[in-house]
């Protein structure tokens, strides 16, 4: 590998899969393994053309052990001519556990529930849904993948703060010394774990990050200092029209 000099800087590429098929149906999906729709693999190619298109050629990969982000990035990769990169997965790369909500619909539980509670268990920092059953069919109490792990730390429901804790080990212990030794690297994962990755590199308040929603499919990169700090606060979607459009839709989901 060639040698690069850190106190450069690197370049971070965030890439939230494409449209899921529960996202789709408009369904809270978690940890539930579901895969793209045909408009989220059309939204992972084009991803990965943005990406060919920018000139940024990241060296590493880390995606989520989830279906969904796999597929995206091994998408858009082999869009950008990149499939034969290295890849690392992690659980705690996972979408946000969403607990009890797991497979329930996002406007019969808004409806249901009201705006509030709607909104405190989508985007509070610290108000986890009620846990899942184990017997529940959306749980993932005996999945293989997450066989090794202990069972305190298998989530049966998660809020974001939980999430940045169980994120960050693995940003600080493979995800940085990749971009130390690499200089340019992709994660590959979704809406409520970058969120989680994107409120620590921006030092978002746990009020401000509420409002901070990531659209399916655009590359965001963030070029960071030698402190791994952003040079441009948010970062840069390379597509930003669609970004912004697509960024509001998150924000309504359930209100249709
Ligand atoms: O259902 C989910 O797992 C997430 C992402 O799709 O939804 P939300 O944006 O409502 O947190």
């Amino acid at each position: 590998m060639a040698d690069v000099d850190t106190r450069a800087g690197s370049t971070l590429v965030l890439l939230r899969h494409g449209e899921s098929e529960w996202n789709a149906k408009n369904l809270f999906t978690g940890w539930v393994d579901v895969d793209l729709s045909d408009k989220g693999r059309e939204e992972a190619r084009r991803g990965g053309q943005l990406l060919a298109e920018s000139g940024i050629a990241p060296a590493a990969v880390h995606t989520s052990v989830l279906r969904r982000a796999i597929r995206t990035s091994e998408i858009a990769l082999h869009e950008a001519g990149l499939h034969w990169l290295p890849v690392r997965r992690s659980w705690r790369l996972n979408e946000r556990h969403y607990g009890a909500l797991q497979g329930k619909d996002k406007a019969q539980t808004l409806a249901e529930f009201g705006e509030e509670q709607f909104m405190l268990w989508r985007r509070s920092f610290d108000v986890p849904p009620p846990p899942i059953a184990d017997d529940d069919e959306f749980s993932q109490s005996g999945d293989a993948r997450y066989a090794a792990l202990p069972s305190e730390l298998l989530p049966r429901t998660e809020c974001l703060k939980d999430v940045v804790e169980r994120m960050l080990p693995y940003w600080y212990d493979a995800i940085v010394p990749d971009l130390r030794a690499t200089g340019t690297v992709l994660v590959a994962a979704h809406g409520n774990s970058l969120r989680a990755l994107v409120k620590h590199l921006d030092g978002i308040s746990d009020e401000a990050i509420a409002g901070l929603n990531i659209p399916t499919g655009i590359p965001l990169v963030y070029r960071l200092d030698a402190d791994l700090k952003p040079t441009t606060p948010g970062g840069e979607y390379l597509d930003p029209d669609t970004a912004a459009a697509a960024i509001e839709a998150v924000k309504n989901q359930g209100k249709k």
